[in-house]
């Protein structure tokens, strides 16, 4: 920590931008209107979280992002074009096939690209290792616990090797420990695939934990109402977890959540 503050001022260093959203607009056909005038980037190699209260528009932007849904106004520049496979998307929900093993899970979205189980075994495996399920191909869903089922879904999201891997509060029905787990596992995963990941949640002290830049939301219309740099260099371990660096981001953050909700903390 500086002498002058805590590590919050440490800004990310320039990344390439892989994705931009420009004054973005989202409004339902039942009236509501879920984005409006959405700014943000989306930097290579960086693991960005969007923070903000139930309701503004976290997975609005994500789902724009992914491509399942078009904005009504504004623009979005630099989607991969054909979606998958060059984005990896992780929902809340496992979303597991409970008739299919977990390699046959995890199979999925090569076999949706014509390929077949014993080309595709390699990958699988691979995707598995990561998530520390090798030993586990041959189980079904109702034989893992929540925490494993989410490794599944991670790993499936992972096994084309996306670029850009998009998660929308995955850990959030999972107790603390599991999650920790799985933020530790995660922040492994990354630093191995080098890939950017954008990550929706409403918790603050996992944002802090896991993220090198946070947006905080605000809501009605959900936009952007406040940025956060987290020095990429500190070590995210248990030790940064008790850290004074991390409860001085964590209050930052809290206080930028606060600000965008109209509260005072
Ligand atoms: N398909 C839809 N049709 C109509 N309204 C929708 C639809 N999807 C989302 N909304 C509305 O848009 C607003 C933003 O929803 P969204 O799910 O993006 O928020 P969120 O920040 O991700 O919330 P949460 O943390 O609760 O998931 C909400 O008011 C929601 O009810």
């Amino acid at each position: 920590m500086s002498a002058d503050g805590p590590a919050q001022a440490t800004m990310a260093p320039a990344r390439e931008v892989v994705l931009r959203l420009d004054g973005v607009a989202k409004a339902f056909p039942n009236g509501v209107t879920a984005l409006d005038g959405l700014d943000m980037e989306v930097r290579a190699g960086e693991f960005l979280s969007l923070l903000g209260p139930s309701g503004c528009g976290k997975s609005t932007a994500l789902r724009l992002i992914a491509g399942l849904s078009e904005p009504t106004g504004g623009r979005i520049e630099g989607r991969p074009a054909g979606g998958a496979p060059s984005i990896g998307f992780v929902f809340q929900e496992p979303t597991l096939m409970p008739w299919a093993t977990v390699f046959g899970n995890v199979h999925l979205p090569l076999r949706l690209q014509g390929i077949g189980r014993r080309q595709a075994e390699a990958a699988i495996m691979e995707a598995l290792e990561m998530v520390g399920l090798g030993a586990f191909r041959d189980a079904y869903p109702r034989e893992l616990s929540g925490g494993m089922k989410m490794r599944v879904s991670i790993a499936r999201a992972l096994v084309t090797k996306p670029a850009l891997l998009l998660m929308d509060e995955p850990f959030a029905a999972l107790d603390e420990i599991t999650r920790f787990k799985l933020n530790n596992d995660l922040l492994a995963v990354w630093r191995q695939l080098k890939c950017t990941v954008v990550f929706v949640t409403h918790s603050v002290f996992e944002s802090v934990f896991l993220s090198t830049r946070i947006l905080v939301f605000r809501a009605r219309p959900g936009r952007v109402a406040a940025e956060i740099g987290i020095d990429p260099a500190l070590p995210r371990d248990e030790a940064f977890r008790t850290s004074a660096d991390y409860a001085a981001l964590c209050r930052q953050t809290s206080q930028a959540l606060a600000a965008a909700m109209g509260e005072r903390l």
